[in-house]
């Protein structure tokens, strides 16, 4: 073998072995589980598995990189960390860890509005590691219009550059592990510190998360509220994304929220090639589940994302190196996706082109619904 080895060893299903290893049962449970019998959950791998690229030759070089630009901002990969709740579950330093990691590796980061660390204190930190990081947060809208006001004031004064707001959790799905083992609270010392001192919280308490059935009134009240762009995260639907087009939102999340919602769902990976259609590159579409490796992050963008998200391996990273492993992690995906890039025969992300990926079998075919070449 001659030049430098170019390809990452990182094996996900390892990393998450390995975490299961570190934490309490329970704990492991609630950040793996999905809903119902957890076909949502296994979909979003076992389709992307599902996937081939058809790798273009010939193509020359050198490549200009894996910039990508989402919302006005350079981000130096097509990858981000997706809002996950309570990262102290998963090690002390918990958010403020994952912060500095995602800032020091310059990957944007959408922090929940179920973090365990305040908005405030995690952009504060990824901005001490990095001061142009990308910090969203997420929200779910709440039924007390003062309430969602005042979570989004919280985030535009810590430095959040954009709100996701999180449209598919009218209610809570049913996530069997938790319901088997009886999680439903945080350990003693853990909150989620965004609900704290909210209207209608007991002082120095914290208020719970409302999953609660928004209509688009409610978001057109959130628009007049805040000059953040909005993304919608959970749109599945092609009629929805017209809609959010059409209402002004300025991108949308393709996500099945890491099968935690409806067991039902489509893999995200699925879903997303009719809602990229629908959008018609009118606004960029993002996409999460089950992005594991670069090839993932190559098939997403091929299929119209613009940029993926990961959730799970970023928890199993940090439970099991703390900083240093989410570090790791976001470095790995991204030198993975670069190297897929150029094996695919592409310069730049926006080369990898919905005819080359292919449904697996003999002989292969174009997944249903794509154009034929
Ligand atoms: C433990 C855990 C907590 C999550 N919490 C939230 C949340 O508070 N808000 C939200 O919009 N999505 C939440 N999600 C969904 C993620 O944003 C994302 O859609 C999903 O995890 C992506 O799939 P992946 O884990 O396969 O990468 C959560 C997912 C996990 C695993
Ligand atoms: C109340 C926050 C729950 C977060 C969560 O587990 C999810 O959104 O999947």
């Amino acid at each position: 073998m001659t030049g430098p080895r170019t390809g990452p060893a990182y094996d996900p299903a390892a990393l998450a072995r390995r975490a299961r290893a570190q934490l309490l049962p329970e704990h492991y449970d609630f950040i793996a589980g999905g809903a119902g019998e957890e076909r949502a959950l296994r979909e979003n791998e076992d389709a992307f598995a599902r996937l081939a690229l058809l790798p273009r030759v010939l193509r020359g070089g050198p490549g200009s990189g894996t910039r990508v630009t989402v919302l006005g901002r350079e981000w130096p990969a097509p990858l981000f960390v997706s809002p996950t709740a309570f990262h102290r579950l998963a090690h002390p330093d918990g958010e403020l860890a994952t912060a500095r990691a995602a800032a020091a590796t310059g990957t944007p980061l959408v922090t929940g509005m179920a973090a365990t660390t305040a908005v405030a204190d995690v952009v504060a930190a990824a901005r001490a590691r990095n001061p142009e990081a990308v910090v969203w947060f997420q929200l779910y809208l709440q039924p007390e219009h003062e309430v969602t006001a005042e979570l989004v004031r919280r985030a535009e004064r810590a430095g959040c550059s954009a709100l996701v707001v999180t449209v598919d959790s009218p209610v809570f799905g049913s996530r069997t592990r938790d319901l088997r083992n009886g999680f439903h609270d945080l350990p003693p010392g853990l909150a989620a510190e965004n609900m704290r001192d909210l209207p209608g919280a007991a002082p120095g308490g914290t208020r719970d998360i409302a999953m609660w059935p928004a209509g688009w009134d409610d978001l057109r009240r959130l628009r007049d509220l805040t000059d953040l762009p909005l993304v919608l995260k959970g749109v599945l639907h092609p009629a929805d994304a017209r809609t959010a087009v059409e209402q002004g939102v300025d991108a949308l999340l393709v996500s099945n929220h890491g099968g935690r919602q409806l067991d039902a769902a489509p893999a995200a990976v699925e879903a997303l090639p009719a809602v990229a259609g629908a959008v018609a590159g009118r606004i960029p579409v993002l996409v999460d589940g089950g992005v594991r490796r670069g090839t993932d992050i190559a098939l997403a963008l091929a299929l119209g994302a613009v940029a993926a998200g990961v959730g799970r391996p970023v928890l199993w990273a940090l439970a099991t190196g703390g900083e240093d492993g989410v570090t790791e992690l976001l470095s790995t995906l991204r030198a993975d996706f670069a190297q897929v890039l150029a094996l695919c025969g592409g310069h730049r992300p926006g080369d990898l082109t919905a005819d080359q990926v292919v449904a697996r079998g003999f002989p292969y075919h174009r997944p249903k619904g794509e154009p034929a070449w």
